[in-house]
Order: C-alpha cells, then structure tokens, then sequence
C-alpha cells in the first residue's frame, strides 16, 4: 500500500477517502463555498496539500456530474500536480469558468484525482526526416 502525506486546511470538509474496489480515482472537495457569475474564472480552494511519492504525480479532473450540477468548465483541462508541490502553503486548487451562476458549496465534491508515475527521462535526438510512412490524423481514416 501506498502512503501519501495529507494536510488538511480546514477540518469542515470530510477526509479524503479511497475507496477500494469502486474506482481508483479519489474525490476532491471545495473547502469554502465559492460563488460565480456567468462568465467568470476563479480558482476553488481545495483544502489540501500532500506530499507525493517520489516519482509520481497527480492529475485532478472534474466529475462527469460537474458541469451538468455547477455549469462549470476547468480551464486547464487537466491540472497537473508535480510531487514537488508539496509545502504547508502548496494546497490544491481547481481553476474553473463558470458558463452560468452557480454555487459550490463547502465540502461539494468537486473535481476527483489519482497518481500517475513520471515519465521516463527524456532526450530530444533531432533529426530531418523520420524515415517512416505518414499516418494521417484528424480523421483521415478510411477517406481519400
Ligand atoms: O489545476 C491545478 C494545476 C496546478 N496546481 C498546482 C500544482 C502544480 O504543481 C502547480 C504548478 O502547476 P503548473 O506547473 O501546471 O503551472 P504553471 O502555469 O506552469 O505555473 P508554475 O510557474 O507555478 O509552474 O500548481 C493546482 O493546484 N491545480
């Protein structure tokens, strides 16, 4: 089993849970209620800060209930959370457009997470020609 180091910035929201055998993507809750007008781009508190294992990072998404229960979009599609992301100050947070009025209310979950291993190491070798047939993309399957 893993363990991952947890602060908590509040303690009016439940506690992280994972919970084993349903998905292994963990709930992410709002810490304080956060209000937005239609249009409008504001980051939403977390209430949490960890200490990553070495080697890992976190990706935090939004619920497929998200936008149908608040209207909002994350603007960043995919926050990425690196492991060195990690001091008593370093607490998560959600940057959302808001499509229509809405409230989040404390301790609403929000948004969901899990970790991921690094990549390896990478080098970039240029060179001018690939040496290998195009595959098209875009859509160009099946079509002239
Ligand atoms: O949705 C997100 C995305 C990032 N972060 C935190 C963790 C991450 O490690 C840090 C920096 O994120 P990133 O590298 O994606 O941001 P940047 O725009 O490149 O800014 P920076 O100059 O701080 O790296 O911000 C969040 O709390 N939520």
């Amino acid at each position: 089993m893993q363990k991952i180091r947890i602060k908590y910035f509040t303690d009016k929201i439940d506690k992280l849970e994972y919970i084993e055998g349903k998905s292994d993507w963990i709930d992410l809750r709002a810490s304080e209620t956060v209000e937005l007008k239609a249009g409008e781009f504001k980051l939403i508190p977390l209430g949490v800060a960890m200490e990553l294992p070495k080697g890992y990072e976190a990706h935090v998404v939004p619920r497929s209930s998200t936008f149908k229960n608040y209207g909002l979009l994350q603007t960043n599609s995919c926050g990425i959370i690196d492991c060195t992301y990690c001091g008593d100050e370093d607490m998560w947070r959600m940057p959302v457009y808001a499509t229509r009025d809405t409230v989040i209310k404390q301790n609403d979950r929000i948004c969901q997470f899990r970790i991921f291993e690094n990549m390896p190491t990478i080098q970039f070798d240029e060179t001018a020609s690939l040496d290998n047939e195009n595959r098209g993309g875009f859509g160009s399957t099946g079509k002239q």
